[in-house]
Protein backbone atom coordinates (compact mmCIF):
# COMPACT_ATOMS: atom_id res chain seq x y z
CA UNK A 1 0.00 0.00 0.00
CA UNK A 2 1.20 3.74 -1.26
CA UNK A 3 1.84 6.29 1.42
CA UNK A 4 -1.13 8.12 -0.23
CA UNK A 5 -3.41 5.19 0.23
CA UNK A 6 -2.66 5.15 4.22
CA UNK A 7 -3.08 8.93 5.30
CA UNK A 8 -5.24 9.93 7.24
CA UNK A 9 -8.26 11.70 6.27
CA UNK A 10 -8.07 11.16 2.64
CA UNK A 11 -6.28 14.40 1.67
CA UNK A 12 -3.12 13.26 0.03
CA UNK A 13 -5.34 10.46 -1.27
CA UNK A 14 -4.79 10.06 -5.17
CA UNK A 15 -7.42 12.10 -7.86
CA UNK A 16 -10.60 10.41 -7.73
CA UNK A 17 -11.23 9.67 -11.92
CA UNK A 18 -14.87 10.87 -12.96
CA UNK A 19 -15.42 10.17 -16.50
CA UNK A 20 -17.51 11.87 -19.20
CA UNK A 21 -17.97 12.14 -22.33
CA UNK A 22 -16.51 14.82 -24.53
CA UNK A 23 -19.36 17.20 -25.10
CA UNK A 24 -19.73 20.74 -24.14
CA UNK A 25 -22.86 19.40 -22.16
CA UNK A 26 -21.10 16.48 -20.62
CA UNK A 27 -17.96 18.07 -19.67
CA UNK A 28 -19.46 21.11 -18.24
CA UNK A 29 -21.78 19.34 -15.75
CA UNK A 30 -18.82 16.80 -14.73
CA UNK A 31 -17.00 19.27 -14.24
CA UNK A 32 -19.17 21.19 -11.77
CA UNK A 33 -19.74 18.39 -9.93
CA UNK A 34 -15.86 17.57 -10.09
CA UNK A 35 -15.64 21.25 -8.56
CA UNK A 36 -18.31 21.05 -5.83
CA UNK A 37 -17.15 17.92 -4.27
CA UNK A 38 -13.86 19.13 -4.11
CA UNK A 39 -15.09 22.32 -2.09
CA UNK A 40 -16.99 20.88 0.11
CA UNK A 41 -14.94 17.62 0.99
CA UNK A 42 -11.02 18.54 0.09
CA UNK A 43 -10.86 15.44 -2.46
CA UNK A 44 -9.10 16.59 -5.47
CA UNK A 45 -11.04 14.73 -9.07
CA UNK A 46 -9.82 14.25 -12.72
CA UNK A 47 -11.86 14.33 -15.62
CA UNK A 48 -11.29 11.40 -18.28
CA UNK A 49 -12.67 11.89 -21.68
CA UNK A 50 -14.79 9.07 -22.97
CA UNK A 51 -16.15 8.64 -26.20
CA UNK A 52 -19.69 6.45 -26.61
CA UNK A 53 -22.14 5.73 -29.31
CA UNK A 54 -24.60 8.32 -28.86
CA UNK A 55 -21.94 10.97 -29.58
CA UNK A 56 -20.85 9.55 -32.86
CA UNK A 57 -24.18 7.57 -33.88
CA UNK A 58 -26.11 9.46 -37.06
CA UNK A 59 -29.48 7.47 -36.43
CA UNK A 60 -32.63 9.41 -35.05
CA UNK A 61 -32.35 8.96 -31.22
CA UNK A 62 -35.74 7.21 -31.17
CA UNK A 63 -34.32 4.18 -33.66
CA UNK A 64 -31.26 3.16 -31.45
CA UNK A 65 -33.80 0.91 -30.03
CA UNK A 66 -34.18 2.38 -26.21
CA UNK A 67 -32.46 3.82 -23.72
CA UNK A 68 -28.85 4.07 -22.58
CA UNK A 69 -26.78 5.26 -25.42
CA UNK A 70 -25.59 8.17 -23.95
CA UNK A 71 -24.61 6.32 -20.75
CA UNK A 72 -23.15 2.62 -21.80
CA UNK A 73 -19.90 3.52 -22.41
CA UNK A 74 -19.20 5.42 -19.04
CA UNK A 75 -21.02 2.43 -17.65
CA UNK A 76 -18.52 0.02 -19.25
CA UNK A 77 -15.54 1.65 -18.20
CA UNK A 78 -17.31 1.92 -14.61
CA UNK A 79 -17.81 -1.64 -14.36
CA UNK A 80 -14.00 -2.11 -15.46
CA UNK A 81 -12.17 -0.21 -12.80
CA UNK A 82 -10.87 2.40 -15.15
CA UNK A 83 -12.61 5.37 -13.89
CA UNK A 84 -14.05 5.59 -9.97
CA UNK A 85 -17.47 7.58 -11.02
CA UNK A 86 -19.57 9.08 -13.91
CA UNK A 87 -22.36 11.99 -13.73
CA UNK A 88 -25.29 10.97 -16.45
CA UNK A 89 -28.47 13.49 -17.09
CA UNK A 90 -30.47 11.60 -15.41
CA UNK A 91 -33.11 11.42 -17.88
CA UNK A 92 -30.98 9.40 -19.83
CA UNK A 93 -30.78 6.86 -17.01
CA UNK A 94 -32.17 3.57 -18.18
CA UNK A 95 -34.71 3.12 -14.84
CA UNK A 96 -33.46 -0.55 -14.41
CA UNK A 97 -30.84 -0.50 -12.31
CA UNK A 98 -27.81 -1.30 -13.54
CA UNK A 99 -25.88 -4.48 -12.29
CA UNK A 100 -22.92 -3.80 -9.79
CA UNK A 101 -23.61 -0.01 -10.02
CA UNK A 102 -24.94 2.16 -7.41
CA UNK A 103 -26.49 5.77 -7.94
CA UNK A 104 -24.18 6.85 -5.40
CA UNK A 105 -25.61 10.80 -5.37
CA UNK A 106 -28.39 12.89 -7.19
CA UNK A 107 -27.09 16.82 -7.11
CA UNK A 108 -30.16 19.34 -6.84
CA UNK A 109 -31.75 19.79 -9.74
CA UNK A 110 -31.42 22.90 -12.41
CA UNK A 111 -33.86 24.31 -13.85
CA UNK A 112 -36.43 21.44 -15.17
CA UNK A 113 -38.60 22.84 -18.05
CA UNK A 114 -38.05 22.67 -21.78
CA UNK A 115 -37.43 26.03 -23.84
CA UNK A 116 -37.78 27.56 -27.45
CA UNK A 117 -35.16 28.83 -29.24
CA UNK A 118 -36.95 30.93 -32.11
CA UNK A 119 -36.05 32.63 -34.84
CA UNK A 120 -36.40 36.57 -34.44
CA UNK A 121 -37.14 35.94 -30.91
CA UNK A 122 -40.86 34.64 -30.99
CA UNK A 123 -42.73 32.72 -28.52
CA UNK A 124 -44.40 29.60 -29.10
CA UNK A 125 -47.88 31.75 -28.98
CA UNK A 126 -47.09 33.96 -32.00
CA UNK A 127 -45.03 31.48 -34.33
CA UNK A 128 -47.19 31.95 -37.53
CA UNK A 129 -49.07 28.71 -38.62
CA UNK A 130 -47.12 25.96 -40.30
CA UNK A 131 -44.14 27.40 -38.94
CA UNK A 132 -41.40 24.64 -38.55
CA UNK A 133 -40.11 23.35 -35.14
CA UNK A 134 -37.16 20.41 -34.60
CA UNK A 135 -37.44 18.02 -32.17
CA UNK A 136 -36.43 15.05 -31.75
CA UNK A 137 -38.52 13.80 -28.38
CA UNK A 138 -41.71 12.03 -28.61
CA UNK A 139 -42.63 13.09 -25.58
CA UNK A 140 -42.40 17.03 -26.53
CA UNK A 141 -43.47 16.19 -30.43
CA UNK A 142 -46.80 14.90 -28.65
CA UNK A 143 -47.42 17.79 -26.24
CA UNK A 144 -46.48 20.59 -28.14
CA UNK A 145 -48.94 18.87 -30.64
CA UNK A 146 -51.80 19.36 -28.27
CA UNK A 147 -50.72 22.98 -28.15
CA UNK A 148 -50.31 23.99 -31.62
CA UNK A 149 -51.73 21.54 -33.93
CA UNK A 150 -51.24 23.94 -36.67
CA UNK A 151 -47.36 23.74 -36.50
CA UNK A 152 -45.00 21.24 -38.45
CA UNK A 153 -42.78 19.17 -36.33
CA UNK A 154 -39.50 17.61 -37.87
CA UNK A 155 -37.59 14.93 -35.85
CA UNK A 156 -33.78 16.07 -35.13
CA UNK A 157 -30.70 15.20 -33.40
CA UNK A 158 -27.49 16.47 -32.52
CA UNK A 159 -26.07 18.09 -29.85
CA UNK A 160 -27.94 21.86 -28.94
CA UNK A 161 -25.30 23.72 -31.01
CA UNK A 162 -25.88 21.97 -34.01
CA UNK A 163 -29.95 22.15 -33.65
CA UNK A 164 -29.40 25.86 -32.60
CA UNK A 165 -27.21 26.31 -36.21
CA UNK A 166 -30.88 25.03 -37.70
CA UNK A 167 -32.75 28.10 -36.72
CA UNK A 168 -29.72 30.31 -37.10
CA UNK A 169 -29.67 29.17 -40.94
CA UNK A 170 -33.18 29.34 -41.69
CA UNK A 171 -33.82 25.71 -41.93
CA UNK A 172 -36.38 25.35 -38.99
CA UNK A 173 -37.95 28.61 -37.69
CA UNK A 174 -37.44 27.15 -34.01
CA UNK A 175 -36.02 24.45 -32.18
CA UNK A 176 -37.36 23.00 -28.63
CA UNK A 177 -34.52 22.20 -26.36
CA UNK A 178 -34.08 21.58 -22.07
CA UNK A 179 -33.51 24.75 -20.74
CA UNK A 180 -30.98 23.20 -18.16
CA UNK A 181 -28.39 21.34 -21.22
CA UNK A 182 -28.75 25.17 -22.92
CA UNK A 183 -27.81 26.84 -19.38
CA UNK A 184 -24.62 23.66 -19.34
CA UNK A 185 -23.41 24.48 -22.99
CA UNK A 186 -23.76 29.12 -22.61
CA UNK A 187 -26.74 29.16 -24.99
CA UNK A 188 -29.38 30.37 -22.49
CA UNK A 189 -29.46 34.01 -24.27
CA UNK A 190 -30.65 31.67 -27.58
CA UNK A 191 -33.95 30.99 -25.48
CA UNK A 192 -37.02 32.59 -26.49
CA UNK A 193 -39.80 31.45 -24.84
CA UNK A 194 -40.11 28.75 -21.45
CA UNK A 195 -42.80 26.36 -21.08
CA UNK A 196 -44.36 26.26 -18.06
CA UNK A 197 -45.41 22.63 -16.59
CA UNK A 198 -48.99 23.72 -17.09
CA UNK A 199 -48.41 23.51 -20.96
CA UNK A 200 -45.45 21.01 -20.76
CA UNK A 201 -44.78 18.42 -18.81
CA UNK A 202 -40.39 17.95 -18.77
CA UNK A 203 -39.29 14.04 -19.29
CA UNK A 204 -38.29 12.72 -15.31
CA UNK A 205 -35.66 13.80 -14.41
CA UNK A 206 -34.72 16.36 -16.66
CA UNK A 207 -32.46 19.00 -15.58
CA UNK A 208 -31.03 16.36 -12.32
CA UNK A 209 -27.96 14.36 -12.28
CA UNK A 210 -26.89 11.68 -11.51
CA UNK A 211 -23.79 10.24 -10.28
CA UNK A 212 -22.90 6.80 -10.80
CA UNK A 213 -20.15 4.56 -9.04
CA UNK A 214 -19.40 1.07 -8.34
CA UNK A 215 -21.12 -0.98 -5.61
CA UNK A 216 -18.18 -2.71 -4.43
CA UNK A 217 -16.64 0.00 -3.99
CA UNK A 218 -19.10 2.19 -2.72
CA UNK A 219 -18.28 2.92 1.11
CA UNK A 220 -14.82 4.37 -0.05
CA UNK A 221 -16.57 6.62 -2.79
CA UNK A 222 -19.47 7.20 -0.89
CA UNK A 223 -17.16 9.05 1.78
CA UNK A 224 -16.45 12.08 -0.99
CA UNK A 225 -19.48 11.10 -3.44
CA UNK A 226 -22.48 12.03 -1.12
CA UNK A 227 -21.32 15.46 -0.35
CA UNK A 228 -23.29 16.88 -3.59
CA UNK A 229 -26.45 14.18 -2.58
CA UNK A 230 -29.63 16.30 -2.54
CA UNK A 231 -32.44 14.29 -1.07
CA UNK A 232 -35.78 16.31 -1.94
CA UNK A 233 -34.21 15.79 -5.49
CA UNK A 234 -33.85 12.34 -5.40
CA UNK A 235 -37.38 11.82 -3.88
CA UNK A 236 -38.65 14.09 -6.92
CA UNK A 237 -36.65 11.78 -9.40
CA UNK A 238 -37.42 9.01 -7.83
CA UNK A 239 -41.73 9.24 -8.01
CA UNK A 240 -40.92 10.47 -11.66
CA UNK A 241 -38.98 7.39 -12.73
CA UNK A 242 -41.11 5.03 -11.20
CA UNK A 243 -44.30 6.55 -13.25
CA UNK A 244 -41.70 5.61 -16.69
CA UNK A 245 -40.99 2.39 -15.49
CA UNK A 246 -44.91 1.24 -14.41
CA UNK A 247 -45.64 2.40 -17.87
CA UNK A 248 -43.16 0.22 -18.83
CA UNK A 249 -41.50 3.33 -21.21
CA UNK A 250 -38.33 4.20 -21.86
CA UNK A 251 -36.90 8.12 -22.37
CA UNK A 252 -38.03 7.84 -26.00
CA UNK A 253 -41.78 7.36 -24.63
CA UNK A 254 -44.19 10.38 -24.96
CA UNK A 255 -44.35 10.37 -21.21
CA UNK A 256 -43.79 13.85 -19.05
CA UNK A 257 -43.60 13.50 -15.24
CA UNK A 258 -42.59 16.06 -12.86
CA UNK A 259 -42.66 16.17 -8.88
CA UNK A 260 -41.83 18.72 -6.31
CA UNK A 261 -40.87 18.28 -2.77
CA UNK A 262 -41.22 21.10 -0.46
CA UNK A 263 -43.15 21.83 2.82
CA UNK A 264 -43.26 18.11 3.87
CA UNK A 265 -45.14 17.23 0.82
CA UNK A 266 -44.46 15.90 -2.67
CA UNK A 267 -46.14 16.77 -5.60
CA UNK A 268 -46.31 14.54 -9.20
CA UNK A 269 -47.77 15.48 -12.02
CA UNK A 270 -47.67 13.45 -15.30
CA UNK A 271 -48.93 12.87 -18.72
CA UNK A 272 -49.00 10.43 -21.58
CA UNK A 273 -49.90 11.55 -24.70
CA UNK A 274 -50.63 10.57 -28.18
CA UNK A 275 -47.90 11.52 -31.13
CA UNK A 276 -50.58 13.37 -33.00
CA UNK A 277 -51.11 15.13 -29.24
CA UNK A 278 -55.11 14.28 -29.88
CA UNK A 279 -55.27 11.57 -26.92
CA UNK A 280 -54.09 12.15 -23.43
CA UNK A 281 -54.34 11.21 -20.27
CA UNK A 282 -53.07 13.79 -17.52
CA UNK A 283 -53.20 12.52 -13.92
CA UNK A 284 -51.60 14.60 -10.55
CA UNK A 285 -51.67 14.07 -6.93
CA UNK A 286 -50.00 14.91 -3.54
CA UNK A 287 -49.17 13.16 -0.82
CA UNK A 288 -47.79 14.11 2.63
CA UNK A 289 -43.55 12.96 2.97
CA UNK A 290 -41.88 13.24 6.71
CA UNK A 291 -38.67 13.77 5.27
CA UNK A 292 -37.00 13.31 1.28
CA UNK A 293 -35.67 10.57 2.41
CA UNK A 294 -38.41 8.23 2.84
CA UNK A 295 -38.38 7.06 -0.84
CA UNK A 296 -41.15 4.38 -0.45
CA UNK A 297 -43.42 7.47 -0.21
CA UNK A 298 -41.90 8.46 -3.51
CA UNK A 299 -42.15 5.25 -5.28
CA UNK A 300 -45.43 4.68 -3.88
CA UNK A 301 -46.97 8.50 -5.07
CA UNK A 302 -45.29 6.97 -8.67
CA UNK A 303 -46.77 3.99 -8.58
CA UNK A 304 -50.24 4.89 -7.78
CA UNK A 305 -50.56 7.70 -10.08
CA UNK A 306 -49.22 5.76 -13.17
CA UNK A 307 -51.73 2.82 -11.98
CA UNK A 308 -54.59 5.19 -12.54
CA UNK A 309 -53.14 6.60 -15.84
CA UNK A 310 -52.91 2.97 -16.79
CA UNK A 311 -56.92 2.40 -15.82
CA UNK A 312 -57.55 5.24 -18.34
CA UNK A 313 -55.49 3.90 -21.03
CA UNK A 314 -52.17 5.47 -21.01
CA UNK A 315 -50.48 2.20 -21.54
CA UNK A 316 -52.27 1.91 -24.72
CA UNK A 317 -50.70 5.18 -25.54
CA UNK A 318 -47.24 4.05 -24.59
CA UNK A 319 -47.80 0.98 -26.81
CA UNK A 320 -49.05 2.76 -29.97
CA UNK A 321 -46.10 5.14 -29.85
CA UNK A 322 -43.58 2.50 -29.96
CA UNK A 323 -45.52 1.02 -32.93
CA UNK A 324 -45.06 3.94 -34.74
CA UNK A 325 -41.31 4.16 -33.94
CA UNK A 326 -40.69 0.85 -35.18
CA UNK A 327 -42.61 1.04 -38.65
CA UNK A 328 -39.86 1.84 -41.20
N1 LIG B 1 -31.54 13.59 -24.48
C1 LIG B 1 -30.32 14.36 -24.50
C2 LIG B 1 -30.25 15.24 -23.30
N2 LIG B 1 -29.97 14.71 -22.10
C3 LIG B 1 -30.02 15.75 -21.18
C4 LIG B 1 -30.31 16.92 -21.85
C5 LIG B 1 -30.47 18.26 -21.26
C6 LIG B 1 -30.16 18.43 -19.81
C7 LIG B 1 -31.13 17.75 -18.90
O1 LIG B 1 -32.31 17.58 -19.20
O2 LIG B 1 -30.70 17.39 -17.79
C8 LIG B 1 -30.44 16.62 -23.20
C9 LIG B 1 -30.70 17.56 -24.31
C10 LIG B 1 -32.12 18.06 -24.38
O3 LIG B 1 -33.06 17.31 -24.06
O4 LIG B 1 -32.34 19.19 -24.81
Amino acid sequence: MTAEGTSAEGTTAAPAKLGTRRSTMATTQSQGVADTITERTGRAIELELITSFGDVTKAHLTQLGGTGVFVNALRDELVAGAIDFAVHSLKDLPTTPAEGLVLAAIPERDDPRDALCARDGLKFADLPAGSKVGTGSPRRVAQLSALRPDLVYVPIRGNAETRLGKVASGELDAVVLAYAGLGRVGRRDDVTDVFEPEQMLPAPGQGALAVECRTERADADLAYLSSVDHPATRAEVVAERTVLSELEAGCAAPVGAYAECTGGRLRLRAAVVATDGATAVRRERTVDIASPEDLDTAVGLGRDLAREMIAEGADRIVAEAFAERDTP
